[in-house]
């Protein structure tokens, strides 16, 4: 494995806990340290650019479609375009730091949308988006299927994003469908808004994405 010091680019960002000193002489300490930590929480997107690997940067600090970007290198690969899998679309119960997110109770039930953008049948990135549920109605999402929710949002002329929140954390599905199982291995989130209208998108880049892109 090819270890990278990030140190400077790293001081003062993350807490980092006190290595031992066995734990330093090990190869690659440093960077494990370091990857442990961005793992535990949610880190502003715009605080880890120098800390996460250059190739992954663009990917999860983009504000513009994720599905375009996706559909663009795959077409680049062997002409084959993003096809959306859906694997869940029903309303149920949000996570703690999901409904915080949406401004609303714990557990309160929102509308959820799981899917799986693929490449062939591979998937590249999983993703689950929540909205509160009396909005959601208002825009007859459910209606949407194996069509993207990107492309619905990116075509309102007001749509607005709140700045991209990124993990190492793997991105969990409700879905009980087999591609639901996919791991990923970096994971951003971030709030749309449209109107009243305000939809949390989740996004796991699994390690098909990084193998497909030598990243
Ligand atoms: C938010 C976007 O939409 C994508 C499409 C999704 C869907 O169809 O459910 C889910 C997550 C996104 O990656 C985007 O293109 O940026």
């Amino acid at each position: 494995m090819v270890c990278h010091s990030h140190s400077a680019a790293f001081a003062g960002k993350i807490a980092i806990r006190a290595m031992s000193r066995s734990e330093l002489n090990t190869p690659c300490a440093h960077q494990r340290a370091m990857d442990s930590a961005v793992r535990r929480h949610w880190q502003p997107a715009a605080s880890l650019q120098g800390v996460m690997p250059a190739g992954w940067w663009p990917w999860l600090s983009s504000s513009d479609s994720l599905t375009q970007r996706l559909d663009h290198a795959m077409r680049m690969l062997d002409g084959q375009g993003l096809r959306v899998r859906l694997l869940l679309q029903d309303t149920g119960p949000a996570r703690r730091d999901e409904a915080r997110m949406l401004g609303i109770a714990p557990r309160r039930h929102v509308w959820r949308r799981e899917v799986a953008l693929c490449h062939g049948d591979e998937p590249w990135v999983i993703a689950r988006s929540l909205a509160a549920l009396d909005l959601a109605h208002g825009h007859r999402l459910s209606t949407l299927g194996e069509g993207s929710l990107g492309h619905w949002l990116f075509r309102q002329p007001d749509l607005t994003r709140s700045a991209i929140d990124v993990s190492r954390a793997p991105l969990r599905l409700a879905s009980t469908q087999p591609l639901a199982r996919t791991a990923s291995l970096w994971m951003r989130r971030s709030m749309f808004s449209h109107g009243r209208f305000r939809v949390l998108v989740q996004e796991g880049f699994t390690p098909r994405f990084q193998h497909a892109l030598e990243l």
